[in-house]
């Protein structure tokens, strides 16, 4: 690179050369801002100021979904490969983006309902409910539900196959137990995991990493039943008990959703503490 290229001058008493391109990676181009920043397309006409807001909330759930995918999918892998602690330092990264999630609804609170019903109307029947990278998280993190491939609308084949595949492959439940197997304990019954949960608690010092995963489990479990729970009040607080734009009853629904865990018996195991 020839110090021709850039800015050059004096930065602390050290020469710098700012910009140096000629043809080398940039910071716009490394992260393909021309095409992100483009990407934020309003559908009001005349604008409402706070559409894009809207869009910008939604780009970045799916930005951090697509992330906590690539983390969990390789929590679950570590798992299965046994490195349980590669396994466990994964999820306290993808509960740290699940605060940041839930966190990211006061953001999306500074919009009036008011502001909102400028452009609501332009959204129907597109909602939440179609994010494919949401539903693939519930589906890696042990709930699975077939019917929600059935009962999307206007899946691309690719989106169809990815939810498919998550429906087949093994998800974090399946990789703990796993490790439950490995550990020596048997799962074949419901009633023998509850047994070898037990134990582990039991003896923590003993079980140390088996234990610990289960509470890193655990805790994605609770953060994703915080943002639901969040999500619900922000929907009554923006729309009140008005059906959603996705044709379901809107809040009424959403509170259906609250009780989901994907851990059930890591839940029940407390009341036998
Ligand atoms: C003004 C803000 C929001 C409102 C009023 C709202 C409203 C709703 C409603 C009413 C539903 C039920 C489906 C339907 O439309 O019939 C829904 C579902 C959903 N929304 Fe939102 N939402 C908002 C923001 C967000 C944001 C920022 C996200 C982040 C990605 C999100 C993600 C989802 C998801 C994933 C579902 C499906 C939930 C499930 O099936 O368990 N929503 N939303
Ligand atoms: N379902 C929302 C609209 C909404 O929030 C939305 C619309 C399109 C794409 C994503 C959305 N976010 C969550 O549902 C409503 O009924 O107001």
């Amino acid at each position: 690179m020839s110090a021709g290229d850039g800015v050059t001058g004096q930065w602390g008493g050290v020469d710098v050369h700012f910009g140096e391109e000629g043809g080398r990676l940039t910071y716009g181009s490394y992260l393909r801002l021309t095409e992100l920043l483009d990407q934020q397309r309003l559908e009001s006409e005349p604008p409402a100021h706070d559409e894009l807001l809207f869009i910008t909330i939604h780009q970045v759930y799916e930005l951090w979904f697509k992330q906590n995918l690539h983390e969990l999918t390789a929590s679950r892998d570590a798992m299965l490969a046994g490195e349980l602690w590669l396994a466990e330092h994964l999820l306290r990264r993808v509960h740290t983006i699940e605060r940041v999630l839930t966190q990211q609804v006061d953001i999306l609170e500074t919009m009036t309902p008011q502001d909102f019903g400028e452009f609501r109307h332009r959204l129907s029947p597109a909602s939440g409910f179609q994010s494919v990278q949401f539903r693939e998280i519930e589906f890696l993190s042990g709930a699975k539900d077939p019917s929600f491939v059935r009962r999307f609308r206007g899946l691309t084949e690719a989106e169809q196959d990815r939810l498919r595949r998550r429906l087949e492959e093994p998800t974090l439940w399946d990789a703990y137990l796993d490790v439950l197997r490995k550990g020596g304990f048997d799962t074949d019954s419901e009633d023998s995991i509850r047994d070898a949960l037990r134990k582990v608690a039991g003896d923590r010092s003993h079980y140390a990493a088996i234990w610990e995963l289960a509470e890193a489990l655990l805790q994605h479990d609770e953060l994703a039943a915080a943002w639901r729970a969040r999500h619900v009040v922000m929907v009554e607080r923006m729309i009140g008990t008005k059906p959603g734009t996705g044709g379901s009853s809107g809040a009424n629904y959403l509170r259906s959703r609250l009780d989901l865990r994907y851990y059930p018996l890591l839940w029940d195991l407390r009341s036998n503490l």
